[in-house]
């Protein structure tokens, strides 16, 4: 019998830590270091340890670049080994939603839109079953949609929005099959991976599972399938109330952080070159810390989460804070988690569970009040443990409590005013492109002048949730502009971008670690979900984009 300790620690010593990984991704043999880990092995882990130990003392351990890639060569297949062809049984050509879209150019654009989810499917082959220490992937039972590009793998919270889209196509096997998944990935590993591979393994995303529960309920009606899930909700729930809590103001907070150790394998050398700005073992391992929490956020990198020595937030990634910032939206989220479970508890008759689960929401909102509320700023603000402060910085997320029902809503209208002298304030309205991520400009790409996808979906919802007359304008105002703008960079350039760019009317995002991809999952899902929401009224022609001079009504 095989000694599968054994294999799954080498498996790990090649794709998550160690020598191996170490000597391929430090001699930059791809332009990407996400390839490399990738990559499938041609012999088992044992096997090519052994034989990655022998190489490094022919080479006294100090190999030459044209050494390294035959060693690569000889031992690992290309990238995208272990999918096969799929085509989805439940894709339609014309689901209705296409239907409801009165301009003939967007609706073409639906069906191109819709047509790209057979694109971004991928199947995993028996193989992966089979034999899975072969491979960086996480097996899972059903096929699943990807963001596209460089990410061919699920992604945690790109999923959310990829699931809705795939709800409005009509594509509910797809995403039924795709939460299973996750489902049985908390059986397994008792949370959610950053992304579905064994590198991710030490750090998740914002924990959007249950919202997804929530959503495909909605849409097919069908509770059974909420009472199916329940068990591992509640356990993804207490994996993040139990390991990622901290005490702000008296409070238990949630904030990001991860469990492994070492540089991110995807991105090793460049996690190792920034690492260099520090002289300890000891610092350049909270530094890595520090970048794979970042990661756990989903908005890696940005000035987000950089605390400099005079605790604002000028500086780069060697300032990074990560688990010494409480994030406004990662409790947001929890808030509603906790919400919908003790919904379907009600649905299932469990009363001492449904109490159960209020109360834990309600001392959720309890805390956001506290510690994120602020009443200066009139919205809630991201809280730095360290200077024991708030952060008063624009993040989109600083509006997510609107987005996940964390606040009273009969303190809408007042909340309203607050929230729209702010959006006033910071001039949000005035980017042709869509609103910034952050208002800093440090080339990372989670900061000015990208406008990414979720964040522009949290502020439509966020405002529409609202419910006042003025929160609503704008939240259509920027739902059709947002859509406009998706358009017109498709029709130059026939693609949709993970992120676009505030500063132009149809422009693409860039800066960070790698090229600005394309597919795009979430880009797809939110676009498909506004066109279903806007399509009846929204038209081309009447295509003048704002740049604030008409802002909401003053
Ligand atoms: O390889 C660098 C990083 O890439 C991922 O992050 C970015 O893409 C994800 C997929 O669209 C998205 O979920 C995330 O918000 C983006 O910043 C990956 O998730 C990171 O862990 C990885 O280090």
């Amino acid at each position: 019998m095989k000694n599968e300790g054994a294999t799954e620690d080498a498996q790990h010593q090649i794709y998550c830590h160690g020598p191996l990984l170490h000597t391929v991704q430090m001699a930059h043999l791809f332009k990407d270091s996400k390839t490399f880990v990738d990559m499938k092995l041609k012999n088992r882990p044992e096997k090519t340890m052994q034989d990655f130990n022998k190489f490094m003392l022919k080479h006294n351990n100090t190999p030459s670049e044209l050494e390294i890639r035959d060693f690569v060569d000889t031992h690992f297949e290309e990238r995208g080994k272990e999918f096969e062809p799929w085509t989805p049984n439940d894709w339609k050509e014309n689901p209705e939603f296409l239907s409801t879209i009165n301009d003939p150019d967007l609706r073409q654009w639906g069906s191109d839109l819709n047509g790209i989810w057979k694109e971004l499917g991928r199947k995993m082959i028996e193989d992966v079953h089979k034999h899975p220490e072969y491979y960086s992937i996480i097996p899972v039972d059903h096929p699943v949609i990807v963001p596209g590009g460089r990410f061919i793998e699920f992604y945690y919270w790109d999923s959310y929005w990829i699931i809705r889209g795939l709800l409005y196509s009509e594509m509910y096997e797809t995403a039924r099959g795709m939460i299973e998944n996750f489902l049985s990935i908390v059986q397994r590993f008792g949370f959610i991976p950053n992304g579905g591979r064994v590198y991710y393994s030490g750090r998740s995303q914002p924990p959007l599972l249950t919202a997804m529960v929530k959503s495909y309920v909605d849409f097919k009606k069908d509770y059974s399938f909420a009472l199916e899930a329940l068990d591992m909700l509640e356990h993804e729930f207490e994996y993040w109330m139990n390991n990622h809590t901290v005490q702000a103001k008296g409070y238990d907070v949630a904030i990001y952080k991860d469990s492994s150790t070492g540089p991110r394998p995807e991105s090793y050398r460049e996690d190792i070159i920034t690492s260099g700005a520090f002289s300890t073992d000891e610092d350049k391992e909270h530094h890595y810390s520090e970048l794979k929490a970042g990661a756990e956020s989903g908005m890696d990198f940005s000035s987000r989460w950089f605390i400099n020595e005079n605790g604002t937030s000028d500086g780069d990634l060697t300032d990074l804070k990560t688990r010494s910032i409480v994030p406004v939206e990662l409790n947001a989220i929890l808030y509603w988690n906790a919400k919908i479970i003790a919904e379907f508890h009600d649905k299932a008759g469990n009363k001492a569970k449904f109490a159960e689960y209020e109360l834990k929401a309600a001392k959720i909102l309890e805390a956001i009040q506290a510690v994120h509320w602020n009443d200066e700023a009139g919205v809630w603000l991201d809280y730095d443990m360290i200077n024991q402060k708030p952060r008063n910085y624009f993040v989109p997320t600083n509006l997510a409590p609107l987005w996940t029902g964390a606040f009273n809503s009969s303190d809408s209208e007042r909340i309203s005013t607050s929230v729209l002298k702010y959006i006033d304030d910071l001039k949000l309205d005035s980017y042709p492109g869509g609103v910034p991520n952050t208002l800093a400009h440090t080339g990372e790409q989670w900061d000015f002048p990208n406008v990414w996808p979720p964040m522009q979906y949290l502020l439509i919802v966020g405002l529409e949730n609202l419910d006042t007359p003025e929160a609503k304008k704008l939240s259509e105002r920027w739902g059709h502009r947002w859509v406009k703008s998706n358009f017109e960079a498709y029709k130059q350039t026939q693609a949709m971008f993970e992120k676009y760019d505030a500063l132009r009317f149809g422009g693409h995002g860039g800066g960070g670690e790698y090229e600005v991809q394309k597919g795009f999952g979430w880009s797809n899902g939110v676009i498909v979900e506004l066109l279903t929401k806007y399509g009846g009224d929204l038209s081309l022609s009447n295509s003048a984009v704002s740049t604030g001079d008409d802002a909401f009504s003053k």
